[in-house]
């Protein structure tokens, strides 16, 4: 008989940390890792290598047919595929950003991933997943016996966010990731945590003490 892995929910608003965090709290437990905005970022990936209009929906959601996609659970190392090619590194370009929550905003397109994260979580070979994104504990996995809402100041996410892409304005940062914060926040709530899903805010936490306050809340889940 084979048991369902355990789903760790983590949603949160860019730059909160909760990929890197995911990542690091999945290493630590041996679980594996789903980092789902990839998906969404694939797809739009795809819909500029098209030349298609990412405000039609219908030329989006006729995209899905061809959306051979794929990408790895474990958090040491996994790869972003679409259709044989290898796009891990290309879906962060800020081209790709710029668009993604036009496509993230298509039903069609969010009931299609939705469907694919179940599947891959329910067959990850591990004892548990890291699952992260926005609608993770909403919509994805509103069962899951851990669900996260992971915060940070908007200030402290653009500095965090900033520091990482030194080459960048900071200014140009913060407005990046506040504008699509404020579009994909029309979507789906992920600034406010639903019932029986705790908050874990890190703006005063560094980042080891951001992983050891996840991996507290996993322990202290009956
Ligand atoms: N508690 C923390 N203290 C300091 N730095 C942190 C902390 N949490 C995350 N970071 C750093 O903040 C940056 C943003 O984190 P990360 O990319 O994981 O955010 P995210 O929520 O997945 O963002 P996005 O939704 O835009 O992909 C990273 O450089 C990460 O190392
Ligand atoms: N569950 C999710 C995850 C992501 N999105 C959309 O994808 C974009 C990229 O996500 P990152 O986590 O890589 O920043 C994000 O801006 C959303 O538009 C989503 O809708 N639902």
């Amino acid at each position: 008989m084979s048991t369902l892995p355990v789903i760790v929910a983590v949603d949160g608003p860019a730059g909160s940390g909760k990929s890197s965090v995911s990542k690091a709290v999945a290493r630590r437990l041996g679980y594996g890792f789903l980092d789902t905005g990839a998906a969404y970022r694939a797809l739009a990936w795809l819909a500029l290598e098209r030349e298609i209009d990412t405000d039609d929906p219908d030329a989006v959601t006729s995209l899905l047919d061809e959306f051979d996609y794929s990408i790895g659970t474990d958090p040491d190392g996994y790869a972003v595929v679409v259709a044989g090619n290898d796009v891990t590194d290309a879906i962060r370009e800020p081209r790709v950003a710029s668009v993604v929550s036009a496509i993230a905003r298509v039903p069609e397109v969010r009931s299609h991933l939705v469907a694919l994260f179940r599947t891959v979580a329910a067959d990850v070979d591990s004892p548990g997943i890291v699952v992260e994104g926005r609608d993770i504990t909403t919509v994805v996995a509103p069962d899951a016996p851990v669900r996260i809402l992971l915060t940070a100041d908007e200030a402290v996410r653009m500095a965090r966010r900033s520091a990482e892409l030194s080459d960048h304005a900071a200014e140009t940062v913060g407005a990046h990731l506040a504008a699509r914060d404020r579009a994909d926040a029309r979507v789906v709530d992920f600034l406010n945590a639903a019932d029986g899903v705790t908050t874990l805010d890190s703006t005063h936490l560094n980042f080891d003490e951001t992983v050891d306050a996840v991996i507290a809340v996993i322990e202290e889940t009956p």
